[in-house]
């Protein structure tokens, strides 16, 4: 019987093979046309393909002077049902008439920063996180600068609301939560019609184009596992990120779902559950699968960036091996989590005086974030890479424990068996937790860890996973550790001082890569230009440990830009920023390309230019 490593190296290059045969231009023309004998039906079919194709309803213009306007032929009740161009009781007098909303809107005029205060009231109203998750989904179907908006306005406290934590039983409940559908479900039943449906649905969803894609297909949502269909809310949660921290445009992004089933046995026998109730579809079925729909996005979407979330961990690296040298594109868990921890561990190295050659790393957890951890640190530093411990369930990796394709560069020859054994042996002095294992950092094990200052991430997800509680960690090292947690975590006080507790969450990294790629039309993603974004989003870190590890949320906006500059300026040195040149100024093409939320005058026109 094949190992995991064999069957997932034989998918590798299975898929390998496959997808250089489908991405040669010559072999897509010839599958477009295969089965139209004559020429003249060709003809006909393109034209009638052309004149029934969705029209643009409305597109975003960029003025003389910079500024946008909204172009649109919808009628006033779709304008008001529209979330991109819906301003409810903020349309200006002269728009209402224009538009013909006259009669469809009472009487006062508000402004955008009346109408947040009016939807502050609303969120705090609702009387769990949950239910104000709920509202903030349905701002988003509504109204979407107001959601941004109020978003900017409040995000140290909705951060936790419209992201990890409560996005997590928000997915756990998505049937019996769902009220309208959002996002683009391609389901394998319809496998055989992906590329016609994206071509079609385009024009309706985005009809500016795609920047960026967030694509997921549910098997490992968080640390909770197989949601199935209800994955697609982190595909928008993603992507509400993307544009509240990087300023990537709300019309150019893609929420995807892959429906391919769901192994997750509540689902399959709750009547509401709303995805193909089928057993997951593995293997080659799979993987033929997921490669038509990445061939649909190389024909009608050849430059948006593809960001892969919460795959199963198999899956996740044989598809980031697979296409991550066809095009830009990269998997957060492996890869926006390895810069958020490598920016913290370059933090913590700042503040305790220390260099990576004299720590002993134990990353507990070597799935999709772990061993994306380690590569990075290897990547970083080559001397770190014999320091790395890998941990898993059965204890430390080794050449002798079956290690996966991925673990097998860090897989010790012999050494202690148990997590227990590893610690007391090895006495790490930075101990990571991506494992799903709750409070599996125990006080007897911390205590093995040496002076003077401990570095201490449990990074598992939601909260209700995490390896410890900061405020415990502090007590076992004396006040002595330096902590990062996944999700938002209050301040620790221990002997008359407060520690801010940084949050090491990928969402810190992510929006900025991508604009960083977007804005310098980056055709690959390389490990220098995740290094870069690490080092950007270290230079912003405190200096002191009181402070935390990382800037604060206020600043993720401004070191999202800052990363995105240092991410296209590294593309640029490798050769692959298709839109930069020497002479471009990077740190103004990224201001300039950020999104801010304010509504823009919208102008009712008879047809929409081609
Ligand atoms: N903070 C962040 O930005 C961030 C980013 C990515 C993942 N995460 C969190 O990390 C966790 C893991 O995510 P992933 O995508 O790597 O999942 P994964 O399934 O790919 O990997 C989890 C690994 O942990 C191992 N594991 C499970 N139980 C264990 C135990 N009791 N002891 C030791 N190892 C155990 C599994 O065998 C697996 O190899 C999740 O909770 C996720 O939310 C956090
Ligand atoms: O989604 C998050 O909060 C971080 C990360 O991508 C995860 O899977 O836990
Ligand atoms: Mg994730």
């Amino acid at each position: 019987m094949p190992s995991a490593w064999d069957r997932c190296n034989a998918q590798n290059d299975m898929l390998m093979s496959h997808y250089s045969d489908v991405s040669s231009p010559s072999h897509l023309g010839f599958n477009l046309l295969s089965g139209y004998s004559c020429s003249l039906h060709i003809l006909f079919f393109l034209l009638l393909q052309f004149l029934f194709m969705p029209k643009p309803k409305y597109r975003y213009t960029t003025c003389s002077d910079s500024k946008e306007v909204i172009h649109t032929t919808l009628g006033a009740d779709e304008i008001l049902n529209h979330p991109l161009l819906n301003k409810g009781t903020a349309f200006p007098r002269n728009e209402r008439i224009q538009l013909g909303l006259q009669l469809l809107l009472p009487e006062s005029v508000f402004s955008l920063d009346g109408k947040v205060k009016r939807a502050y009231r609303q969120f705090r109203q609702e009387d769990s996180m949950l239910l104000q998750n709920t509202f903030m989904n349905s701002m988003l179907d509504q109204n979407m600068v107001l959601y941004y908006r109020l978003l900017k306005d409040h995000l140290e406290e909705m951060l936790p609301i419209v992201y990890t934590p409560t996005e997590a039983k928000a997915i756990e409940n998505y049937s019996r939560l769902f009220r309208r559908p959002r996002g683009v479900f391609l389901s394998y039943p319809d496998r055989d019609r992906i590329s016609e449906w994206i071509q079609e649905v385009l024009p309706e969803y985005a009809p500016d184009g795609v920047d960026m894609i967030v694509v997921t297909d549910g098997e490992m949502i968080l640390g909770i596992g197989d949601q199935g269909v209800g994955g697609i809310w982190i595909s928008i949660a993603k992507l509400s990120l993307y544009t509240a921290f990087g300023g990537i445009h709300p019309a150019r992004v893609l929420p995807v779902v892959l429906d391919v089933g769901t192994n997750n046995e509540k689902l399959r026998n709750d009547p509401l559950y709303t995805g193909w109730n089928h057993e997951r579809i593995r293997g080659k079925d799979y993987y033929d699968f997921v490669d038509r729909f990445v061939k649909a996005k190389q024909e009608f979407m050849p430059n948006a960036v593809l960001h892969w979330e919460d795959f199963g961990k198999e899956n996740a690296r044989v598809l980031l091996n697979t296409y991550r040298d066809a095009f830009c594109t990269y998997n957060d868990d492996m890869q926006g989590t390895a810069v958020i921890v490598l920016a913290s561990l370059l933090a913590a190295l700042k503040q305790t005086q220390t260099t990576f050659s004299s720590h002993r790393i134990v990353i507990f957890g070597a799935g999709t974030a772990g061993t994306g951890i380690a590569d990075l640190i290897a990547a970083y530093d080559r001397q770190a890479h014999d320091h790395i411990y890998l941990v898993d369930k059965d204890g430390l990796i080794t050449v002798n424990s079956n290690p996966t394709l991925t673990q097998r560069p860090y897989a010790k020859n012999t050494g202690p068996k148990t997590f227990e054994e590893t610690m007391r042996t090895v006495r790490p002095t930075i101990l990571i937790g991506v494992s799903t294992s709750t409070g599996a950092f125990t006080k007897d094990l911390v205590q093995h860890m040496p002076g003077p200052h401990p570095i201490i991430f449990p990074l598992s997800n939601p909260t209700s996973l995490a390896e410890a509680d900061p405020a415990d960690l502090f007590s076992y090292t004396n006040g002595t550790c330096v902590v990062a947690t996944g999700g938002p975590s209050p301040p620790v006080s221990y002997d008359e001082r407060t520690y801010r507790i940084a949050e090491a969450n990928n969402a810190f990294a992510y929006p900025g890569i991508g604009l960083g790629c977007i804005v310098s039309g980056a055709t690959r993603l390389s490990d220098a230009m995740l290094i870069a974004a690490a080092k950007a989003i270290a230079e912003h870190a405190p200096e002191r440990r009181e402070d935390g590890l990382l800037p604060g949320i206020d600043e993720s906006r401004a070191v999202s830009m800052r990363v995105a500059c240092a991410v296209a300026e590294e593309a640029r040195r490798d050769g692959v920023a298709r839109k930069l040149d020497e002479k471009n100024h990077v740190e103004e093409m990224v201001r300039k390309a950020m999104w801010e939320p304010e509504y823009v005058p919208i102008v009712k026109v008879p047809a929409l230019d081609d």
